[in-house]
């Protein structure tokens, strides 16, 4: 997952290969609350990890329930059996409305003192339907913040107090979750038939769908009047189904779907974990999608798509039934035929955010023209000339995210930038790790940062590499092993051995793992740093052969979302074309006192004057040696860092980066 501020998309031009997606959120919670609330054990295979099953999961150990993690992504749950083993809590559910829902319907039920409350933007999420619905009941349900919203206390009531033989109606034209919550709460206290009736028109049906089915495969078959009305019959008892598979999220798929029907060339995408026959609703995103002229085949758990119509045709649709995908539909829409319109979606205005203003207002930064009202939004295509490098706001929401990754994918070749990308944990905490596996872009982003030794280049690479959710390459390592190789084969680092050495590097077994240096797995961080190892190094990078052995490793590095790579010559030979190139220096005495600090601290015991003329010595070879002697590029901005903290060197670094980026600040 990237926790970076930003993270930024170089223009995609193709896209090919597999994806296999996360589990669905949906699903997933769904079925953690009925596998706690059923007798037995259950085992949850593929259940989704992120944001919204995190909380589901840590409010049912607070409740009791007997959550153990097996391996992977199999839980197991030890279900309550209807009994509470803590009729008290504090429960933080973050932004997962399916977990605020019917949790407040379930604890609502089973009698106990409880306090549910999210995020802030939870708190601006209705819930007032359901309360008013649990209220008829009997339930008892205070709101904390302000009426209609969470935060909530519920008390306990008994079940005898509860109201059960009228029908329990509920509105269902804000959100379909209040009548999911009570299906799934109302088996609890099912003494008798209980009849819900659904007021107004019920929005986003395809989750009722998913709610009775898989109520059914925890033993709970629900009558049903059309939308209109659910009977739990009389006698209902959640019976576990022992094992259950969680299919990947249909949702998720919309944005890989999409990637397929803009993408230009390199084969099909396929997707696995999800086909046409799925459960979720949301897996009508691929008739909007063939209706754009995407080419969709679907078999057992997998979909395969491939571009079709190219510009895409305009559609008008009421996506009430897709109100999570459609969000994809309007980014595919700026490259239709014409403008593209999707209605009766009022509900995007009460999810993560204001989905239908954050469209529009980000659809416009790309350039595009925009309609929107209270339940609808219309795009207008985007034509190669307006398309603009845009800074793309998220506001806390998944979706508005991932959404906007597609727009790296554009006829004018710009790259996107997404601000706090890390929201897509909610649902998909790999997305953007998954979309590098499957796109291809023209140039991988590299800054290269060369210097003198002790020049402070790999804590600022390390740094510049953080902030920009970059890879890093630390190519002195790549000498320093390579030496280190040398002399656990019994060679010496000497022209003599240069065929030996050079085969060595060629399959160096290397790895930078969280800061450490593995060779063969093996931590060398430390074995690699002495000063001998230091000299080593150098000899070994004087000899051609293990030069030429090394490039095509380094150039390894260079992947998604990018690469800052230190070390001599990285502007020079390895990546000459880079965008920036960074020549780091600072004088003799600054470097000299800087390893000194660093050498002791390891217990390494030195002088200043011998590490300074060591300093001097090296400097001197490295420079005037004939293959890629240390100097800086031609187009290398020189910084000078005797003076600067790491913070302002690796500010220097970025606002240079930030002048290569066509960004305008918005
Ligand atoms: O029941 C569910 O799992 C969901 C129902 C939908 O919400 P609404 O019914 O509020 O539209 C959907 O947007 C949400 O992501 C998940
Ligand atoms: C609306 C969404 O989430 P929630 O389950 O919190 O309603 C969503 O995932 O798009």
């Amino acid at each position: 997952m990237f926790s970076t501020a930003f993270l930024d998309l170089p223009p995609f031009v193709a896209a090919a290969g597999t994806v296999r997606l996360p589990g669905s959120k949906s699903i997933s919670n769904r079925v953690l609350l009925l596998a706690a609330l059923a007798e037995g054990t259950t085992t949850v295979h593929d259940l989704l990890d992120s944001d919204d099953t995190r909380v589901m999961l840590d409010a049912l150990r607070a409740l009791g329930c007997g959550v153990e993690l097996t391996t992977g992504s199999t839980v197991r749950i030890h279900g309550l059996n209807g009994q509470l083993h803590t009729p008290q809590a504090t429960l933080f559910l973050g932004n997962a409305g399916t977990a605020m829902r019917p949790l407040t319907a379930a604890l609502s039920l089973l009698g106990g003192d409880f306090e549910l409350s999210g995020v802030p933007r939870m708190h601006e999420r209705p819930i007032g339907d359901l309360v008013d619905a649990l209220t008829q009941l009997g339930c008892q349900i205070d709101y904390l913040g302000n009426p209609g919203y969470p935060p909530l206390r519920i008390h306990p009531v008994a079940p005898a107090h509860l109201t059960l033989d009228a029908p329990i109606r509920v509105r269902g034209d804000v959100s379909s979750q209040f009548l999911t919550a009570l299906l799934l709460a109302l088996p609890l206290v099912a003494v008798r038939d209980i009849t819900i009736d659904v007021v107004g028109e019920l929005i986003s049906k395809p989750y009722i769908e998913i709610t009775l089915n898989l109520l059914a495969r925890f033993g709970i078959v629900v009558q049903r009047d059309g939308w209109q009305r659910f009977t739990i019959p009389a006698g209902s008892r959640y019976r576990s189904p022992g094992e259950i598979h969680v299919e990947a999220d249909a949702s998720s798929a919309s944005y890989f779907i999409a990637l397929g029907a803009l993408a230009a060339s390199g084969g099909a995408l396929r997707i696995e974990g999800v086909g046409a026959e799925s459960i979720q609703g949301d897996i009508r995103f691929i008739e909007a999608a063939r209706q754009m002229g995407a080419h969709v085949e679907s078999g057992p758990n997998w979909l395969q798509v491939a571009r079709g119509a190219w510009p895409l045709k305009a559609i008008d649709l009421d996506a009430n039934h897709i109100p999570d995908a459609a969000m994809t539909l309007a980014v595919m829409a700026l490259h239709a035929d014409g403008p593209s319109t999707l209605r009766n979606i009022a509900s995007w205005r009460v999810k993560e955010t204001d989905r239908i203003d954050a469209m529009a207002a980000e659809l416009r930064k790309l350039g595009a023209m925009v309609e929107d009202g209270p339940d609808f939004i219309r795009v207008h295509p985007l034509a190669a000339a307006d398309w603009r490098a845009a800074r793309i706001k998220t506001y806390d929401d998944h979706r508005v995210a991932m959404c906007f990754s597609l727009a790296a994918f554009n006829p004018a070749g710009l790259p996107v930038r997404i601000l706090d990308p890390h929201c897509v944990a909610k649902t998909f905490p790999d997305y953007f790790e998954t979309l590098f596996t499957v796109i291809d872009v023209p140039e991988v982003p590299v800054i290269c940062i060369d210097g003198p030794t002790a020049s402070g280049k790999g804590t600022l690479a390390v740094e510049v590499a953080h902030e920009l959710g970059y890879h890093y390459l630390d190519s002195g390592s790549l000498y320093r092993v390579t030496g280190l190789a040398t002399r656990r084969k019994g060679l010496e680092p000497e022209p003599a051995y240069e065929a030996e050495i050079a085969a060595l590097a060629e399959t160096l077994p290397l790895q930078f793992v969280k800061g450490k240096v593995l060779l063969d797995g093996e931590d060398v961080s430390d074995a690699i740093r002495t000063e001998a190892a230091g000299m080593d190094a150098s000899r070994v990078s004087a000899l051609p052969a293990v030069r030429a052995a090394l490039l095509a490793l380094q150039k390894r590095f260079r992947r998604l979302p990018g690469l800052v790579a230190d070390g001599r010559d990285m502007g020079t030979v390895i990546f000459p074309e880079a965008r920036l190139k960074v020549f780091l220096t600072a004088s003799a005495a600054q470097r000299a006192e800087r390893r000194h600090k660093q050498l002791i601290s390891k217990g390494i015991s030195t002088t200043l004057d011998s590490l300074r003329a060591d300093l001097e010595a090296r400097d001197a070879r490295d420079s005037s040696r004939s293959v890629a002697p240390l100097k800086p590029a031609q187009d290398a901005r020189r910084l000078d860092n005797s003076q600067l903290s790491i913070a302002q060197s690796v500010e220097q670094v970025l606002n240079w980066w930030q002048e290569t980026q066509p960004f305008k600040s918005s």
